[in-house]
């Protein structure tokens, strides 16, 4: 489902990303931890085609990120560490406003409901953005992820700076995703979320994916070891 091979970018003579190989299969959760710069953000941009590999393949849905964007960006939702939203419209709204820019119609109450699946609670569902709190904020973009029913999700950071409470709602969310099918490929400074919520974690160091764990294996005690060890 996401496919990268040989995967690489550099920059001048900077390698940011080095010969990534990682497949995250249907019903999958991938967690990528690492120091800041390690390339974590790097390997979710080349999935987006924000940037171009200098080397190397990504695939989303078996289709090539570089050869063919536009029908690869159907195939994948995105939600960054800050979910951007028009703050003079309400999350039903914006909701409304995105999932049109990517060529859907739904009905209100099919949006109410993608709201309310998200997390959102029908009393915030028409209140302007202005007044929403983080996590609110990163529900409407849930919201939007599920709207574009995408077989595939890529997340940076998406907990970072929210309460335990919401955090906690967005790994249920995920797993319920990851239930119905969606490969999940999530950049995160967050072991104990990791732990809890992926199928398998890679720690990159230095751009390169340097080892891949089996939550199941691991405590959350043993898994801070060893991302300590490794960075
Ligand atoms: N446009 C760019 N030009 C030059 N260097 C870049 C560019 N984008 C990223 N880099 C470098 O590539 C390396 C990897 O960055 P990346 O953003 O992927 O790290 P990260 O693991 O996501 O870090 P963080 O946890 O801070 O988000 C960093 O050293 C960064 O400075």
């Amino acid at each position: 489902m996401l496919f990268a091979q040989n995967l690489t970018k550099k920059y001048g003579e900077y390698t940011a990303l080095n010969a990534l190989d990682l497949t995250v299969q249907q019903g999958e959760i991938f967690a990528l931890l690492g120091q800041n710069g390690a390339g974590k953000t790097t390997t979710i941009n080349l999935f987006l085609g924000f940037t171009e590999p200098t080397n190397g393949t990504v695939k989303i849905n078996g289709i090539s990120v570089v050869e063919n964007l536009l029908e690869a960006k159907k195939h994948v939702a995105y939600i960054p560490e800050t979910v951007m939203l028009y703050a003079n419209l309400s999350g039903l709204e914006n909701l409304q406003f995105f999932s049109s820019i990517a060529g859907f119609q739904y009905s209100e109450k099919e949006l109410q409901d993608l709201l309310l699946k998200a997390g959102l609670q029908e009393k915030a569902q028409t209140q302007h953005l202005g007044g929403y709190s983080k996590g609110m904020r990163q529900k409407v973009g849930i919201a939007i992820a599920l709207a574009k029913n995408a077989k595939a999700l890529l997340l940076d950071e998406p907990t970072s700076g929210l309460d335990p409470k919401a955090s906690n709602e967005f790994s249920e969310i995920l797993r319920e995703l990851a239930k119905n099918g969606t490969a999940i490929l999530m950049a995160t400074h967050d072991i104990f979320r990791a732990r809890e919520v992926a199928n398998r974690i890679g720690i990159m160091k230095e751009g390169n994916l340097v080892s891949i764990i089996e939550p199941k294996d691991v405590s959350a005690n043993e898994l801070e070891a060893l991302y300590l060890q490794t960075v």
